[in-house]
Formats: structure tokens, C-alpha cells, sequence
């Protein structure tokens, strides 16, 4: 009642005066050092107020057995992307932990904003904070491991509440107030295993290999390798490579960082980059073939240095400067394929431990061998067009179809002409999504759109060959004129057999 009176009586901003000077004069005569951990710092949330949040809810929610808190009130929270209810302080709790022996004190603050402080964004009406209260002879040795300790911790409460975050490079170079090169947003793809069309058997390999990589602290000390593993997923767009990216996060409850190469200058900021990443984490490079020329790493320029820069990427961005190019002042982008290949294999990438690379193309032809050895992608991964294995997995995840929901006709007739349609999965959900009020009209339809996509990949494959057969036509008459015309008889004959023969089975199926 008595707080509440004062509450009441007394205006907020002498309230907050008064507490002011008293603690001015309290900290001269103390024996703790104090320190205050506010929700946004400057303009920016501090990302150590939440995961002192979190990590405080965790005790919290155990000191309710009376252990550690001071408090029988604690207030409850599901965040915006929070799939879990945490406990917390509610305004000017305590709660008292020990960490490495030494006792600390917890006091959660909320103060009224001033109305008329200047932001650039809406800030929240209510001033947040946490005091974190040491004695001053235990302070020197405790501070910094004790926030390592509860940043780790937060790290796997969120991790365990399903709430990771994906963080991508995407502002450059450059820093936030706190000197982290990672922005990050909650990361939510639904994709999973169960969801991804792929064979079975391929996709049993691959979870058992994620598994074992994930429960292998032990085997990779043993060993002496890094924690770490290479994936490399190759295949035509639309074939789900960066669905399973997803889905292997979604597995390992692992956060992705997301790196944008031709937003990187140097090997020394690419370095960085991977020196602020968190374990337990995937490391993507999607479209490797694209973000970097990879084909050259011997290579020297005239001035003897290598050669190996982004020059594939500037030709097709304009945005990005040409090193050394006269008419491009920017001139500092020189990320060498060298610098990349100690990005996922050199000393640097043992900075942390238990994480994984995984690297996209459309193009695996295109890549350096020194790339995909093993040791840096250990797995090479075949994202193909889709297989009747697969056709199943999407037609039970978009139709709610099982094997035995669909008649043996129309499965054997799709299963006929699957593999040769060449369709990807994502141009087979397409079909479905559209039609998923209907399953029979669905799969009618998905029939149609097989059958026309596989006429038109022979009448594709037929002309590829005539070309061929033309060319090495002309080449022998050339060659030698007398002989030339019995010569390319010989081949237009085994061109017209196949011919004729895929013309009748073309006229079949239409
Ligand atoms: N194997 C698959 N299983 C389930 N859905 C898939 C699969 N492949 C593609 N899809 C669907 O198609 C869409 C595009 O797939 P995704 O982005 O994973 O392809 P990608 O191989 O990464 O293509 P790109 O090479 O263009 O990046 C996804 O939203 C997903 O719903
Ligand atoms: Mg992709």
C-alpha cells in the first residue's frame, strides 16, 4: 500500500531523481561494483539485455522452488517469434545467482521514458534495464566470463525454444554500434526433412550424416580435425537446394549465416566474418559459381600477384569495383579463392567449433577441385530433376495423398513419364498448389503437364543430336571428300532409327 501511495503522490521524474542521488551516494560507500544492462542501446536493442532475459528466466523459472530468487513474483513472456513462455523479473526484482562461486545480484529496472526524447524510431514508453551487482574484490576475474556464460547460455535456451536466427552480411563492410558484421532476423523457414522430395535413401545417408557430425565432439577431438563439415549442394534451380539448407537447420536447431560474398572486400574481412560466427551453426554460400570466379587459383597477373579475384561477378554487377580497373575508383573488392578455401579449411576456421559449410551451384563443372576435396566439402549432394521416390514425398505433403490413395493406373502412368519430363519439384508443387482443393483434377493435370514436358525434351534431345550428327557430317566431308558421303550414311542411318522409333512412341502418348 505504502508503494503504492508514493507511486501516486510523488511525480515519476523526482522519483527518479531522488533514486538517482541516493544511488550516487550508496556506490561511494559500497563494496559492489554495479553495472547496467539496458534494453536498447543508443538506438539499437542490446542484444545482451535479451540474453540476460533469457538466461535469468531459466533460473528464475528454477528459483521458483525457492533456491535462488528473492521474488515469488516473476512476470511470463512469449515473444513475437518465440515459440516458448519465459519467466522473468517483473519491475525491480532481485534475484541472486552464483556462477564460478562468487555471488551476484540480478535487479531487473523499468523506468518511465521522458516524453520528449528525440529518436529516429518509436521507442518503447518504458525504460528497461538490468543491474548486475558484484562484489568489487570478485569483479576483475568474473565479469567477462560470467557474460560468455550467460550469452552461450541464452544462445541454447533460444535454440531449444525452436527460435533461431538466420544473420546475413548484407550492410557491407561495415559495423554495428556493437562491432558485429551480422545483422540477423528470426529465422522461420518450415522447410524439413519430412517435407524436402528427395530419395529416401539419399536422405537417410545425409540426416545420419548430420547426426553423427552433431553428436561427434568426441570422435573429432579423437581424430584431431576441426568440428567441422563441408556440404556441397549442386543441381538445376528449383531442385530444393535451398529448401534443404533449411531443413538441415530445422534438424540440428543450428542458426544460419548467410554470406553474401560480393558484399565482402578483403580475405582479411571475409576472415572476420567468419571470426564473429556463433558454433552451432551453418555457414551458406549460395551460388558459389556466381559470387566468385573459382576456376583459376594458380593463376598470377603480370604483377605476379594472384588473379583469382571476383572478376566473374563484375562482369555481371556493375555495383562492384574492379580492382586495378582505371575506371572504377572503388577498387578494394579482392576476395581470392585462396582466401576462401582458408575461410572454410584454414587455422582460422577452427576460431569455433561444430559448424558447417555448405556451398550451392547450379554448376558444379565450374568450381576448383581444390574446392570440393574432401575435408572441405566432405559431401557432395545431387539435387535432381524430380524421381517418383520424390513425386510420393510431394504428393503426401500437398495433397495429403499416400501410395495407396491414388489409383495403380495413374500411378504407373506417372511413374512412366517422371524421369524423362525432367520436372523439378518446384514446378511440380507449382501444379499442385494450384489444384489442391481437387486431388483428381491435380494429378490429371500433373499427368498432362509430365506427358507435354517429356515430348518436348525428346523433340529437344532429337534436334541436339541432328546438330551433332550434321556437324560431324560436314567435318568428315572435309576430312576427306571421296570417302565422305558412305561415312555419314553410316551415322544419318542410327540418327534415322532413332528418329522413327521416338516418333512412334511420341505418337502414343499423345
Ligand atoms: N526437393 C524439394 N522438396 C520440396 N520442395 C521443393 C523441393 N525443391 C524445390 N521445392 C519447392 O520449390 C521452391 C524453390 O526451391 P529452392 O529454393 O529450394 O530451390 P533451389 O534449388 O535453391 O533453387 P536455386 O538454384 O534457384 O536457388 C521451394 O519453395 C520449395 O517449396
Ligand atoms: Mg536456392
Amino acid at each position: 500500500f505504502s508503494q503504492t501511495l508514493l507511486h501516486t503522490v510523488v511525480p515519476p521524474e523526482l522519483r527518479f531523481a531522488f533514486l538517482k542521488l541516493f544511488q550516487r551516494l550508496f556506490n561511494c560507500f559500497s563494496s559492489y561494483c554495479y553495472y547496467e544492462i539496458t534494453e536498447i542501446d543508443g538506438v539499437n536493442t542490446n542484444e545482451l539485455y535479451n540474453a540476460v532475459q533469457l538466461y535469468l528466466s531459466s533460473s528464475a523459472s528454477s528459483s521458483t522452488a525457492g533456491t535462488t530468487s528473492s521474488s515469488n513474483r516473476l512476470s511470463l513472456t512469449r515473444g513475437l517469434n518465440s515459440s516458448a513462455i519465459t519467466f522473468g523479473l517483473a519491475n525491480n526484482d532481485r534475484l541472486s545467482d552464483v556462477f564460478n562461486g562468487v555471488s551476484v545480484v540480478w535487479e531487473h529496472n523499468v523506468t518511465p521514458r521522458q516524453s520528449q526524447t528525440f529518436s529516429w524510431r518509436p521507442l518503447p514508453e518504458e525504460k528497461r534495464g538490468f543491474t548486475l551487482r558484484i562484489n568489487k574484490r570478485d569483479q576483475p576475474g568474473i565479469l567477462e566470463a560470467y557474460l560468455e556464460f550467460i550469452t552461450d547460455k541464452a544462445n541454447e535456451i533460444r535454440r531449444k525454444n525452436q527460435d533461431r536466427l538466420l544473420y546475413t552480411n548484407s550492410r557491407g563492410g561495415s559495423l554495428d554500434s556493437r562491432g558485429h558484421p551480422w545483422e540477423s532476423v528470426p529465422f522461420k523457414h518450415p522447410s524439413t526433412f519430412e517435407t524436402l522430395a528427395m530419395d529416401p535413401i539419399k536422405k537417410r545417408e545425409i540426416m545420419c550424416d548430420l547426426r553423427d557430425f552433431a553428436d561427434g565432439q568426441a570422435f573429432y577431438k579423437r581424430t584431431g580435425r576441426a568440428w567441422k563439415r563441408g556440404y556441397l549442394l549442386y543441381g538445376p534451380p528449383g531442385t530444393g537446394k535451398s529448401s534443404m539448407i533449411a531443413a538441415m537447420a530445422n534438424f540440428l536447431g543450428y542458426d544460419i549465416y548467410d554470406l553474401e560474398l560480393t558484399e565482402v572486400n578483403t580475405n582479411s574481412e571475409l576472415r572476420k566474418l567468419l571470426m564473429k560466427t556463433s558454433s552451432k551453426s551453418i555457414i551458406v554460400i549460395e551460388d558459389i559459381d556466381c559470387s566468385i570466379n573459382l576456376t583459376n587459383r594458380k593463376k598470377s597477373n603480370g604483377t605476379g600477384a594472384r588473379n583469382d579475384s571476383v572478376s566473374d561477378t563484375r562482369s555481371r554487377s556493375p555495383g562492384i569495383p574492379i580492382p586495378g580497373d582505371p575506371d572504377n575508383n572503388g577498387g578494394n573488392n579482392s576476395i581470392t579463392l585462396s582466401g576462401l578455401l582458408n575461410f572454410t579449411d584454414g587455422l582460422w576456421s577452427c576460431c569455433g567449433s561444430e559448424r558447417i559449410f555448405v556451398f550451392t551451384t547450379n554448376h558444379i563443372d565450374k568450381l576448383d577441385p581444390a574446392l570440393l576435396r574432401s575435408g572441405r566439402m566432405d559431401m557432395h549432394i545431387h539435387m535432381s530433376y524430380c524421381s517418383f521416390p520424390s513425386l510420393k514425398i510431394l504428393l503426401k505433403t500437398y495433397l495429403g495423398c499416400e501410395p495407396g490413395d491414388i489409383s495403380p493406373d495413374v500411378s504407373s502412368d506417372l511413374a512412366a513419364v517422371i524421369d524423362e519430363a525432367e520436372m523439378t519439384p518446384a514446378d511440380i508443387s507449382e501444379v499442385l498448389i494450384k489444384n489442391r482443393r481437387d486431388n483428381d483434377k491435380a494429378l490429371r493435370e500433373l499427368l498432362e503437364v509430365l506427358r507435354k514436358k517429356k515430348t518436348v525434351n525428346r523433340r529437344l534431345r532429337r534436334r541436339l543430336v541432328a546438330e551433332v550428327e550434321d556437324e560431324a557430317e560436314e567435318k568428315r566431308a572435309l576430312d576427306s571428300p571421296k570417302e565422305g558421303g558412305g561415312a555419314a550414311n553410316g551415322g544419318g542411318d542410327d540418327v534415322e532409327v532413332n528418329y522413327k522409333k521416338s516418333e512412334e512412341e511420341d505418337n502414343g502418348i499423345d
